[in-house]
C-alpha cells in the first residue's frame, strides 16, 4: 500500500505518514490535504513509499492531492532539509515558511494570471571602469560553484557589476536571485533593473507585498517565467528551476539575519544553495562582514575590489574627526558642523546629519526625585516623542500619554534628557528658519510607499538637510549631497556585544559614503568625545582592510567567531528563576559529556532581561570545530525537549547567535 510522506507546519522534527491508494513517486513535491487531530492540513508530500513504521490500519487516508502547481523540486527539499539541519528548525516549518500563504491554504485562490511587462528599449550601460571590468571578467558562470567577495569602496559602482553578471547570465538562459536589504529593496532599484532588461521577466520578493501579489510573484519565479527575482531575505528559498547566478547585495547588512522564527542567515544559506547547485555567487559591500572578509582572506572566496569610486569626477570624501571635548556644543552640536551646514545651504548643496536615535529624547525624568520614564513590561526607558506627545517603548511597543507632572512627586518641571531626531529636527528648524528639512526614520517612514516617496523628494533636490537615522546610511546615491554629520556615534563604542565595533564602523562608513557620489567633493565631519579611537581613525583613512583585520585579530585572541562557531540557548518566562532554571538544566544534561569539543558556558539573564514582561536568559554552547558543533545540536535539542519545565516558558535555539 503506497504511504505518503507528509511535511506539515508544526513544530515537530518529523514527517507524517497516510494511506493514499493510488499515489506514485509522481507526486513527490505537490501539495495534499490531510486529516489531522479533528480538522485538515495542507502539507507537502515528501517521499511516496510501500508501507510504513507505523502499523498501517493506524494510518488515516490522505485527503485530495493539489495538483496546480508543478512538484516543487528536489534541489528545493535539500536546501529546505539543510536549513532544517543546519538550525535546528523543523523540517516541515522550514518547508511551508518557504511558500507564499496563499499556497499554504486549504482551499487555494483560483490562479490570475501575470501582466505582461510592456517592451521599452533598454537604458544603456556606462563603460566599465578598469576595476570593474576585472571583477566581472573574474567570475565565470560556467566554472561551477565559487563564492566572490566583491569589496567595493562607496560609490565605486558595484551594482553595475551585477547588471553585467545578470546580462550574462541571462544571455545562457539562466535566472538569477538578487538579494538586498529590507531597506534597500525600492522601487527605484526595481526600476533601475526593469530599465535595463526590459524584455526580461522582473519580479520582487518581499515582506510587505501583498500577498496576491506575492504569490503571483512566486509562481512566475518558479516557473521560470520571471528571469530576475529580486527579494530580501525570504527569496532566498524560493524554488527556481533555472538558477544559474546569485548575487548579496550589502552582504554586512544584518537584516539578512531572521531573530525570530526560524532564526537563519539568508546570505549563509545562499552560499550553500549555491554550492549545492553548482553556480557562482558573489557578495558585494564596502564594508563586508568579518565572517566574509576572513573567507576572502584565507581564499575560501575570491576577493574582488573596487579600489575607487566609479564616477571618474567624484572621489571618497574627506574624514574629519571633531573632539568635542574642546568645543562648546549647543544642542549636541558643534559649530564647524553648523558652519558646514550654511556653507551648503548657500551653495545649493545637501546636508545630512546621522543620529541613530529616533524620538525627541530617549528619556524622560524628574529632576526632584530622580523618577524616569520606564517601560513597567521591560527593562528599558520609555522614549519621548513629543510630535504626538507619547511616550513609547521601543522594545515592546507599549505607550502612554506625556504626564503633566511626575507621576511620583508631582513636580510639574519634567525635563526630556538626551537627544533623538526629533529634537535635533526641531533645533535644525530654529537655526535653519530657510531650509527645508526632512527627518528620515521609522517614525517619519513607516510603509515601503512612504519610503519611496520620501526618497524621490531627496532625489528631486527638495530638502537641504537630512536628519536622519541608519535607514539613511545604506546604499543611496543622492549627488546633491556634500555633507554628513555623524553625532552620537560614541555611545555604541564601548557596547557589551563584542559585534558592536563591527556594526558601528560598517553603519559610519556607509553613511559617510553617502557624501561626494558625484562631482561635488564631499566632507565628513564626526564629532566624539574619542578623537583618538582607532575606529574613528580607520574611517578618517577609508581603511577597511585594516580595521578589519584589527577587530580580526582580537576575535581570534578572544576565541570569537569567525574562529569558533556558537550557538544560543534561550529561555524565556514570567519569572528570570525560572528560566535561569531551565538553563542550568540544560547545561548539565548528561548529552555534554558524551560529546567532544564541546563549551558550555555559564546561564546568564540576557543583556535587555526583561521583554514584554518576560524575563530572558541564555546559555552558549561553543566549539572551535563546526562539524562538532553540529553533530551535538541535534542531540542537545532532544535532550532539552525533555527537561520538565513550568507552561509557560519558551525556549529556542540560535545557530551562529547574532545578538549578545
Ligand atoms: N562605469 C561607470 N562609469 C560611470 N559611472 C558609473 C559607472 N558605474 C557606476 N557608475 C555610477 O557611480 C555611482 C555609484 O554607483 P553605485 O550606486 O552602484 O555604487 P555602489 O558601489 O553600490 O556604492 P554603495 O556601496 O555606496 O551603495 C552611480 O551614480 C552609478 O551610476
Ligand atoms: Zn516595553
Amino acid at each position: 500500500m503506497p504511504v505518503l510522506r507528509v511535511a506539515l507546519d508544526l513544530p515537530l522534527h518529523r514527517l507524517f505518514d497516510y494511506v493514499a491508494e493510488a499515489a506514485s513517486t509522481a507526486e513527490i513535491g505537490l501539495r495534499v490535504r490531510v486529516p489531522f487531530g479533528r480538522g485538515e492540513r495542507l502539507g507537502v508530500i515528501v517521499d511516496v513509499q510501500d508501507g510504513s513504521d507505523w502499523p498501517l490500519a493506524q494510518l488515516k487516508p490522505a485527503g485530495e492531492i493539489l495538483r496546480d502547481l508543478p512538484p516543487l523540486p528536489a534541489d528545493f527539499f535539500r536546501l529546505c532539509e539543510f536549513a532544517s539541519a543546519y538550525y535546528q528548525a523543523p523540517f516541515g516549518e522550514v518547508l511551508l515558511q518557504a511558500l507564499p500563504v496563499g499556497l499554504k491554504r486549504l482551499d487555494p485562490p483560483t490562479r490570475r494570471n501575470t501582466r505582461a511587462a510592456k517592451s521599452t528599449p533598454p537604458v544603456a550601460a556606462p563603460e566599465l571602469t578598469e576595476e570593474q571590468a576585472v571583477a566581472v571578467n573574474a567570475i565565470d558562470p560556467a566554472a561551477g560553484f565559487a563564492a566572490h567577495l566583491l569589496h567595493g569602496v562607496t560609490g565605486s559602482g558595484k551594482t553595475e557589476v551585477y547588471l553585467r553578471l545578470i546580462e550574462r547570465a541571462l544571455a545562457a538562459g539562466q535566472q538569477v536571485l538578487l538579494l538586498v536589504p529590507e531597506i534597500n529593496l525600492t522601487p527605484q532599484l526595481e526600476g533601475r533593473v526593469r530599465a535595463r532588461f526590459p524584455d526580461t521577466g522582473v519580479v520582487s520578493l518581499h515582506s510587505e507585498l501583498a500577498e496576491a501579489a506575492r504569490e503571483r510573484n512566486w509562481r512566475a519565479a518558479f516557473a521560470g517565467e520571471a528571469s530576475i527575482v529580486l527579494g530580501t531575505r525570504l527569496a532566498i528559498f524560493t524554488p527556481l528551476p533555472r538558477l544559474g547566478l546569485i548575487v548579496i547585495d550589502e552582504e554586512h547588512d544584518p537584516s539578512f539575519k531572521q531573530q525570530d522564527g526560524m532564526r537563519y542567515s539568508a546570505r549563509d544559506v545562499a552560499v550553500f544553495r549555491a554550492h549545492q547547485l553548482g553556480i557562482p555567487i558573489l557578495l558585494g559591500s564596502a564594508t563586508p562582514s568579518l565572517e566574509s572578509w576572513a573567507n576572502a582572506q584565507s581564499k575560501r572566496y575570491g576577493l574582488l575590489t573596487l579600489h575607487e569610486r566609479a564616477n571618474p569626477e567624484a572621489s571618497l570624501p574627506a574624514v574629519h574627526v571633531l573632539d568635542t571635548r574642546k568645543m562648546a556644543l549647543q544642542e549636541g552640536v558643534s559649530a564647524a558642523l553648523v558652519a558646514g551646514i550654511k556653507e551648503r545651504l548657500a551653495r545649493g548643496e545637501q546636508s545630512l546629519v546621522f543620529l541613530n536615535r529616533r524620538g525627541y529624547a530617549p528619556v524622560l525624568a524628574c529632576p526632584a526625585c530622580g523618577w524616569i520614564s520606564r517601560c513597567t513590561r521591560c527593562a528599558a526607558n520609555m522614549v519621548l516623542h513629543l510630535a504626538d506627545r507619547r511616550l513609547r517603548c521601543h522594545h515592546c511597543g507599549c505607550e502612554h500619554r506625556v504626564p503633566k507632572a511626575c507621576p511620583t512627586c508631582g513636580n510639574q518641571d519634567i525635563h526630556p534628557f538626551g537627544r533623538g531626531t526629533q529634537r535635533l529636527e526641531d533645533w535644525l528648524k530654529e537655526q535653519f528658519p530657510e531650509a527645508r528639512i526632512l527627518r528620515v526614520d521609522r517614525d517619519s517612514v513607516k510603509s515601503r510607499k512612504q519610503w519611496e516617496v520620501m526618497l524621490e523628494r531627496i532625489h528631486g533636490g527638495e530638502a537641504d538637510i537630512l536628519v536622519g537615522t541608519q535607514m539613511l546610511a545604506k546604499g543611496h546615491d543622492f549627488p546633491k549631497l556634500t555633507l554628513v554629520g555623524v553625532l552620537g556615534a560614541d555611545s555604541a563604542l564601548f557596547a557589551a556585544d563584542w559585534r558592536a565595533p563591527e556594526r558601528l564602523f560598517a553603519q559610519l562608513m556607509q553613511v559617510a559614503g553617502r557624501a561626494g557620489r558625484a562631482e561635488l567633493k564631499g566632507e565628513v565631519l564626526i564629532q566624539t568625545e574619542y578623537p583618538d579611537h582607532p575606529l574613528y581613525a580607520a574611517l578618517v583613512a577609508h581603511d577597511y582592510p585594516g580595521f578589519a583585520a584589527t577587530l580580526l585579530k582580537e576575535r581570534e585572541q578572544a576565541g570569537f567567531p569567525p574562529y569558533a562557531f556558537q550557538a544560543m540557548l534561550r529561555a524565556e518566562a514570567p519569572e528570570m528563576a525560572d528560566s535561569i532554571a531551565f538553563l542550568q538544566a540544560a547545561a548539565a544534561l548528561p548529552v555534554i559529556a558524551e560529546h567532544e569539543n564541546i563549551l558550555i558556558y555559564d546561564p546568564i539573564p540576557m543583556k535587555m532581561a526583561r521583554l514584554a514582561n518576560l524575563e530572558r536568559g541564555q546559555l552558549l554552547a561553543e566549539s572551535y570545530s563546526r562539524p562538532a558543533l553540529q553533530a551535538f545540536l541535534p542531540c542537545w535539542r532532544e535532550a532539552i525537549a525533555g527537561i520538565k519545565a513550568p507552561s509557560k516558558l519558551r525556549w529556542h535555539i540560535e545557530v551562529d547567535p547574532f545578538e549578545f
